[in-house]
């Protein structure tokens, strides 16, 4: 096997033994199980009610291979894991198997592709340059379009962060999204079939009939008014109101994502027209949402906390007409 130097071995999530003369915590019993689940493989399902944003999964990754990895690569990085170890990463889901074109991805590689998570210290580097990692565990969460959960990297603890985005009962499986949820089930699932080789199981595509037709409408909506919002400087009451709408829309759909978004385009269209109460409001609402899906250190929730405390420090604050816009419902 040949050596591999971009491979970068890291350990899994264990908790460090706790020295001579500490005093054992009681364990804290796990948030979620492995299971089977309808359709999907295996999935994560939570063992208890979870309230929104609570962190059920924490974990380090296996091992960290950059945009260059190979089979070749993947195979040395397993060389430093346990035989377990290795057991478990052959047993993860391989999303190319039974493909017998002359491109057939080997299976180390196949499995890499099929179960790694992004996980890069700074933000937006460029393509080459970014890497992923296994994570054992985490490498069970299923898609859902209505994800109710969302993961973030810890680059300072060097571990994937799973919170839950709503409040979850037990024996609900926790889901995160692969792909943009936006958009028609036809148009999701091409994305999903491209790109992760599967038609998705989730609630939000098994809709038929009107429901279907419905739940498109509210999604390719909300995408629509995604764009909008950000358009409407010239018109921050008819931003604003395209806000609301993505708002009630998202809600109505079950969707906790992209709420920070139109939260924080609320505010910028408060602190345009120096409108500072509700700037306020708005920021303050974003900041909860922000919390709760990447947790209050994340750089959203700290960027929309500064903003609450001090709205006119934003650049377009005061760039328009002074005019009074509406807050939350
Ligand atoms: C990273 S794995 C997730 C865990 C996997 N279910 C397992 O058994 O290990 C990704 C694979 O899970 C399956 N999967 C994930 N989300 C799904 C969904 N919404 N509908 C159908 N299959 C899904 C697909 O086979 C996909 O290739």
């Amino acid at each position: 096997m040949e050596s591999n130097p971009t491979a970068l071995l890291a350990r899994r999530a264990h908790p460090p033994p706790a020295s001579p003369g500490t005093e054992l915590e009681t364990p804290k019993p796990p948030s979620y199980y492995v299971s089977g689940v309808q359709d999907k493989g295996k999935g994560l399902v939570a063992t208890q009610t979870l309230p929104r944003g609570a962190i059920f999964l924490e974990e380090q990754p296996l091992f960290i291979q950059d945009a260059s990895c190979t089979n070749s690569t993947v195979l040395a990085a397993l060389t430093g894991c346990s035989r377990d170890e290795q057991r478990e990463y052959f047993a993860l889901a391989n999303a190319f198997k039974g493909g017998d074109s002359p491109g057939k991805v080997l299976p180390a590689l196949a499995i890499f592709y099929t179960n790694s998570f992004l996980c890069d210290d700074a933000p937006q580097s460029p393509p080459a340059k970014r890497r992923r990692g296994i994570f054992l565990n985490a490498a069970r969460a299923n898609h859902s379009c209505t994800p109710n959960a969302g993961r973030v990297w810890d680059a300072a603890r060097q571990a994937m962060v799973f919170r839950t985005l709503q409040a979850v009962e037990a024996g609900e499986e926790l889901c995160i999204n692969y792909v943009d949820v936006l958009g028609s089930r036809e148009e999701r699932n091409a994305n999903l079939c491209d790109h992760f080789g599967f038609e998705c199981a989730c609630e939000a595509c098994a809709l038929q009939g009107e429901e279907l037709a419905k739940s498109d409408k509210r999604r390719t909506t909300i995408r629509r008014l995604y764009d909008e919002v950000s358009a409407c400087l010239k018109e921050p009451t008819l931003g604003m109101r395209k806000a609301k709408l993505a708002l009630r829309l998202l809600q109505e759909e079950g969707l906790a994502l992209y709420e920070a978004t139109f939260c924080f385009d609320a505010f910028q269209l408060c602190v345009m027209v120096s409108d500072f109460a509700k700037a306020k409001v708005w920021a303050r609402k974003a900041w909860e949402v922000a919390c709760a899906a990447s947790g209050p250190d994340g750089p959203a929730a700290r960027t929309f906390k500064m903003y609450w405390a001090n709205p006119k420090a934003h650049r377009l604050a005061g760039t328009k007409p002074r005019a009074s816009l509406s807050g939350p419902e």
